[in-house]
């Protein structure tokens, strides 16, 4: 499976806000809900699915002058901005952050719909700030993974120190006494809802948003979705309506919107085209002027939260932290409140962007930390960090992430479940959203059962599992739910057909403008799992979207379908579906096994059943030696004779056989729903 930003395909992006089927036939089914967003305002519960179209829109010319008396100096000439985007762990005495208490201190997130621009601005942000050098010929420059790269989306956030300060005070002010010098910490977040954990653990180390949207495409199922994440942080929120230079950019409807579903004021609204660099002036003295400094006490004992971590193999465990109250110091001897584990510290410091020691971290100050954490199960997402023999309440934390999608991982090879083991573990480290636990298959040996956040989710685990660590995977089919949001107008009907074709029911249906729609639908997952998302887009142009959420169990009529290789059922095939469709199902299923099982010596039956009752079949015949080559023009009853034999032998080999079942048969089975 792959997923293009331009492209998205339907089982990558079905993914999904759901619990796990139940394995035993008497399971529930599990079901989706959509939710409206319509009238959203600050009293507004949290919307479930969006159903939304936009027509295309006219060009349209904007006027918007928002902080233009503002002025400001980018300052890219301070000592301790680099230049080079490659400057891993200089040894930056000049970054002397006690010069920046909270009040010069603003922590931000930039949170969007996917691909509304948020790694391209985070980008013109760094260059700005002389963070990064301009035209460093990497965009998206903090999409530091390969599977980021490959795939042009953002899967993973990432926090950046960019300095600033104010034309006003006088350029080349000396950065300790220039009292409008600013420390800001941009934390660039992943669009897709399938990484939604992402944003929100950012948000917890934030206290304002630029809430990003496109000024063509409008509001966006995650738009939606990641504004009342930040809602729900209470911080400050600035909408920025990005991609203007846009021949079909409609600024003044996308701040209608933003009005009308959350009670944004449009005045406040900055406009910027993040790839021409127009409007870009106001966003950092926006960000100063709105967005409140971190509340924390610096007088007060050391509170640290533990946001994100990675695995280094020459440092060892790598924390990103936010300093929430007190000082943290190089050698400085901590604690953590989840496991008791006391630590030292061997470095800190902040990206900027990348690993910068600066020895200290003051209240408000989000980086970096070395502790010397042996393995990476110590390393608690969410987890507070404070002083030895301090007392000190232990900071909320993050709720646990909703697994939706559950799937086994085996290794490819048998022998590799080491390799496998290591390569999760390591993983798991900088995605504390995967849960893993062992299992066993007799078909496939030793494995994990992993449960994710969607199917991207899992697929870019998989993808990650191979280039970083190595480990070749075979997943066995999800066992799992999904819920969506939709937006349509004038495919409104195909939608509908759509939905009700796959049992889904609706709960609610308005329009929020003249043209978009949002609907509301409870849907079984297993009927969105696979290939829903793609006729969606299609039926509708590419022009719907989606967000969905977890609904309750529901009563239904499913079975448990297995797949049986010469009378062998394979428990990693085995799947549940509605009665109704069992039998298509099976049909398919044991059809797309027989194209990609290979011939075999023996004769190969391939059955999908349900309990007892075979319901489907397909025969791959045995691949024929030719017994009879060296018989030339013998007797005939020496060739039965032979003949017979090789009968009798496959009929043996058939008994005892194993059959080979390639990959690629495993990864067809996901595409069959
Ligand atoms: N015309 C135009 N294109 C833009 C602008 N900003 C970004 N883009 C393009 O929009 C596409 C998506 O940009 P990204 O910055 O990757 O979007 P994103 O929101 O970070 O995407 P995800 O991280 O995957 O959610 C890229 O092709 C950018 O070049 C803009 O202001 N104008």
């Amino acid at each position: 499976m792959s997923f293009k930003k331009s492209k998205p395909n339907a089982a990558n992006f079905c993914s999904a806000l759901s619990k796990q089927f139940g394995y035993g036939s008497t399971s529930s089914a599990k079901t989706l809900q959509m939710g409206s967003l319509y009238g959203a305002s600050k009293t507004l519960k949290k919307s479930h699915f969006i159903l939304s179209s936009i027509a295309k829109t006219n060009p349209i010319n904007f006027r918007f002058s928002h902080c233009q008396n503002h002025r400001c100096l980018l300052d890219s000439t301070r000592s301790f901005s680099s230049n080079s985007p490659q400057h891993d762990n200089r040894d930056n005495t000049n970054v002397d952050l006690t010069q920046y208490p909270p009040e010069r201190i603003r922590n931000f997130s930039i949170i969007a719909h996917v691909d509304h621009g948020k790694s391209t601005l985070a980008d013109r942000l760094l260059e700005l700030t002389g963070t990064i050098k301009r035209g460093h010929g990497q965009p998206q420059y903090l999409d530091k993974l390969q599977v980021e790269r490959e795939r042009g989306i953002t899967v993973k956030a990432q926090t950046a120190t960019m300095f600033y300060r104010n034309e006003l005070n006088g350029p080349g002010t000396s950065e300790a006494h220039n009292p409008s010098s600013f420390l800001l910490n941009l934390i660039d977040t992943p669009g897709h809802v399938d990484f939604s954990y992402e944003v929100s653990r950012s948000l917890a180390a934030c206290q304002g948003a630029l809430l990003v949207v496109d000024a063509a495409q409008g509001v966006q199922a995650q738009t939606v979705a990641n504004f009342y994440l930040a809602f729900e942080s209470e911080l400050t929120i600035i909408p920025v309506i990005n991609k203007i230079d846009q021949p079909t950019a409609d600024p003044d409807r996308v701040k209608a919107q933003l009005k009308s579903m959350f009670d944004l004021d449009p005045s406040e609204a900055l406009l910027t085209s993040a790839k021409t660099g127009q409007g870009l002036e106001h966003v950092l003295p926006a960000v100063i002027e709105r967005i409140p400094p971190p509340r924390g006490i610096i007088n007060s004992s050391l509170r640290m939260l533990l946001l994100d971590s990675y695995y280094d193999e020459y440092k060892g465990v790598i924390c990103h932290v936010a300093v929430v109250d007190g000082t943290l110091r190089k050698g400085d001897k901590i604690s953590s409140a989840a496991t008791g584990q006391a630590y030292e510290i061997v470095d800190v410091g902040i990206m900027h962007p990348e690993l910068t020691p600066t020895g200290v971290l003051l209240t408000g100050q989000v980086g970096y930390v070395v502790t010397g954490m042996r393995s990476t199960k110590e390393a608690r997402i969410g987890d507070t960090l404070y002083h030895n023999k301090s007392i000190v309440e232990p900071l909320p934390g993050f709720k646990p992430a909703k697994h939706m999608v559950f799937s086994g991982l085996y290794p490819a090879d048998g022998s590799d479940f080491e390799v496998l083991n290591h390569a999760i573990e390591r993983l798991t480290c900088n995605d504390a959203s995967v849960s893993v636990t062992k299992e066993t298959s007799t078909a496939l040996g030793l494995g994990f059962r992993c449960g994710f956040l969607g199917l991207l989710h899992m697929d870019v685990f998989h993808q990650r599992l191979e280039q970083e660590y190595g480990a070749h995977v075979i997943s066995t089919v999800p066992t799992v739910p999904y819920i969506f949001e939709y937006s349509d107008g004038r495919y409104v009907g195909s939608v509908i057909t759509l939905c009700s074709e796959r049992r889904g029911q609706q709960l609610e249906y308005s329009f929020i403008d003249s043209q978009r729609a949002f609907m509301k639908y409870r849907l079984p997952l297993r009927e969105i799992v696979v290939d829903f998302y793609n006729e969606l887009k299609s039926l509708t142009s590419g022009y719907a979207s989606f967000d969905y959420e977890d609904s309750e169990y529901q009563q239904a009529d499913m079975v448990k379908l297995d797949i049986l290789l010469n009378g062998q059922p394979v428990d990693a095939m085995a799947t549940i579906v509605h009665n109704l469709k069992a039998q298509r199902v099976g049909r398919e299923l044991v059809e797309k096994l027989k194209k990609f099982i290979d011939r075999q010596m023996f004769e190969i039956t391939i059955q999908a059943a349900i309990g007892s009752k075979v319901i489907a079949r397909e025969t791959i015949s045995a691949m024929r030696k030719n017994v009879l080559a060296k018989c030339y023009g013998g007797d005939v009853t020496r060739k039965r004779k032979l003949l017979e034999k090789q009968k009798e032998g496959k009929k043996r080999m058939k008994r005892v056989g194993s059959v080979d079942i390639p990959q690629e048969a495993f990864h067809q089975l996901l595409r069959v729903s």
